[in-house]
């Protein structure tokens, strides 16, 4: 398969007078995970918001396969983006919800999940916490984009859940590159192929995880 890589870097984002993001680098490989770190409101979720073309920033900051992509579509082509909060709206039925996403040939495919079945008969507005986050991160895994952001996906699942999810994660890597954001940064560490770490605005590469506490993220009771 042919690798395609997305670059980011001289981001320069701030909220009114408080610098968010200043000295940003981050790449990512198709068939690659690279889990993203860092304290509450270190700017994770702005980060991704910037890559998935929904916060502004210059466009050559942004790059796949070192083009520059200044058309919010082909990016959106490109880029898929779950959020950390729901974004299927409540009064779909999920039936209506998996024939508007998937393509017709992929939906027996992509029904046959134990979790999936379940849902079949039901509205969004009656699904759990954790039903409605698996289809969500299911829609977002199986759609043709290059690279998946993945915000908070964890949020809600049972340890079952999360395995699975982590095997479809490691099964989308032959088409796609992910880069993975959660607090629960034990199942990050687990999956990621490279950890990063935001602090003070700038990306750290991680190499050990004993910088997650000299970095001040984990405490050395963590370990
Ligand atoms: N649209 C906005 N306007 C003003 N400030 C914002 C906006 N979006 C985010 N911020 C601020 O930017 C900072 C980074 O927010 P962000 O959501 O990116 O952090 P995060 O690392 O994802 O945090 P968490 O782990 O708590 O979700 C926070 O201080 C937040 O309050």
């Amino acid at each position: 398969m042919k690798k395609h890589t997305l670059e980011i870097s001289g981001i320069q984002k701030r909220f009114g007078d408080k610098t968010i993001l200043s000295d940003v680098y981050l790449k990512c490989e198709t068939s690659e995970i690279i889990g993203l770190l860092g304290r509450n409101g270190s700017g994770k979720s702005t980060l991704l918001k910037i890559v998935a073309g929904l916060e502004s920033v210059p466009d050559r900051c942004v790059r796949i396969d070192s083009v520059s992509l200044n058309i919010k579509n082909a990016l959106m082509n490109n880029v898929s983006y779950l959020d950390q909060d729901q974004f299927i709206p409540n009064h779909l039925s999920v039936q209506k919800v998996i024939a508007l996403s998937i393509d017709k040939e992929n939906r027996i495919n992509f029904c046959e999940d134990q979790f999936i079945k379940k849902l079949l008969n039901k509205k969004i507005r009656h699904l759990s916490t954790g039903e409605l986050r698996y289809l969500e991160i299911k829609i977002v895994l199986s759609n043709s984009s290059l690279f998946a952001l993945l915000d908070e996906p964890y949020n809600g699942l049972s340890p079952l859940m999360i395995e699975t999810i982590n095997e479809m994660i490691k099964g989308s890597l032959n088409k796609k590159g992910i880069i993975v954001t959660d607090h629960n940064y034990q199942n990050v560490v687990k999956i990621a192929n490279r950890l990063v770490l935001i602090k003070d605005g700038k990306t750290h590469p991680i190499k050990e995880k004993t910088e997650l506490v000299e970095k001040g993220y984990l405490t050395s009771m963590a370990f």
